[in-house]
């Protein structure tokens, strides 16, 4: 099902007052100088779909706030989205009540974060995620995890259900008193949800793998792998197991969270945390790139937006060109962000060109 932003509306959001942006479903290369205002353009976007944006904030301080004020105001984002079969406006803003918290509108009616999927699919790059095969592995894991959650919406609210859990038991287990019986309650809805991460970060894997094997031939091939994905059947009893070790260390030493994706740069034969900054990127926007063409196949989901922080900028111009060419043969809606104007000329005739300046939108060049 093909999906297109056409219009974007911010309010209080960020650095921006009040905003109307008329994409018409295009693509689009924002430009500006440092601290214009396009990752906050971005952040607005990543915020229709569940969680907490590209940056990961705390909802309250995505509200518009002056230097010396400690507290944001509320904010609003609200998108009308047109696809083949569908005309429908998304919205999402600051539960008045509390900043900490959002309220999500389908067409005025209020409703879970979650059906925000059943209309945009979001994939990001940001340059904080260049530096992803070099960070914890828990930082690598939940890049990973987005990937699948943009495949399988089911597969957060597991990943919540067993974190919330995890961090049960282990108040348990340290601070008493660990009830048997409790504890293996906890223990086995750890199982339960652990086995379903395991398999759905599996299922992820292949299907990315099958299609990096099929796309992209100017970025290099990555060879996947996901570590420490232990035996369902052994969940249970690992757990068990770990009681007391995990009570000394004050930490949960053993399940699926644990997991690590491996990831191996193949022409270069190195690990990619070995591999140059340019080449590392390279590998995960082949990664982005490929979960991008894959969700673009189905034909039960929407196409994916996609939003590519300063990604442009930092590649060669050949890898650059392969970037804009898989694009927009993909008909992916794309919003790029750069400082360097001239990167546009690469792509005039296939995305609007917006200068960015002050927090206001200021020229367009088709
Ligand atoms: N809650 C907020 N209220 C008002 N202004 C904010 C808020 N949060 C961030 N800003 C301002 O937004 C600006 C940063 O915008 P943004 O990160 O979008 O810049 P950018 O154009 O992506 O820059 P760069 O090229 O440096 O990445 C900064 O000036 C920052 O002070």
């Amino acid at each position: 099902m093909k999906t297109y932003i056409h219009r974007l509306s911010l309010t209080d959001f960020r650095s921006y007052t009040s905003l109307d942006f008329d994409l018409a479903g295009r693509s689009a290369y924002l430009f500006g100088p440092n601290g214009a205002g396009k990752t906050n353009l971005l952040e607005a976007i990543s915020v229709l779909s569940p969680g907490r944006g590209l940056r990961g904030a705390a909802l309250a301080d995505l509200g518009r706030k002056n230097p010396d004020e400690a507290k944001g105001r509320p904010w609003g984002v609200a998108a009308r989205l047109l696809s083949e079969d569908d005309d429908i406006n998304i919205g999402t803003g600051s539960d008045p009540r509390d900043l900490n918290k959002r309220g999500v509108r389908l067409d005025g009616q209020n409703v879970s974060a979650a059906r925000l999927l059943d209309h945009l699919r979001l994939v990001w790059l940001t340059p904080a995620q260049d530096r992803i095969f070099l960070e914890a592995r828990a930082e690598r894991l939940r890049f990973f995890d987005r990937l699948v959650f943009a495949d399988e919406p089911a597969h957060a609210s597991v990943v919540n259900a067993y974190e919330k859990a995890l961090r049960e038991r282990l108040k348990l287990l340290v601070h008493g008193p660990a009830d048997d019986g409790w504890l293996s309650v906890l223990e086995q809805r750890l199982t339960e949800s652990g086995a379903r991460m395991i398999a759905s970060r599996q299922r992820a894997m292949i299907a990315l793998q099958a299609e990096i094997e099929d796309h992209h031939g100017a970025f290099p091939k990555a060879d996947l792998a996901l570590l420490g994905a232990d035996n369902p059947d052994d969940l249970l009893d690992g757990y068990r197991r770990a009681r007391a070790r995990d009570a000394a260390a004050g930490r949960s030493l053993f399940g699926p969270h644990r997991m690590d994706l491996s990831v191996f740069h193949r022409d270069k034969n190195r690990t990619a945390s070995d591999c140059s900054t340019g080449e590392q990127k390279a590998l995960v926007l082949n990664m982005i790139l490929a979960q991008g063409s894959r969700l673009s196949r189905r034909s039960d989901l929407p196409n994916p937006v996609l939003l590519l922080d300063e990604v442009a900028a930092h590649l060669d111009p050949v890898r650059r060109a392969a970037l804009f060419d898989e694009t927009t043969h993909l008909r992916l809606q794309t919003l790029f962000t750069g400082t360097d104007e001239n990167l546009f000329d690469a792509l005039r005739g296939r995305a609007l060109g917006v200068r960015i300046d002050g927090g206001q939108l200021t020229e367009f060049v088709d």
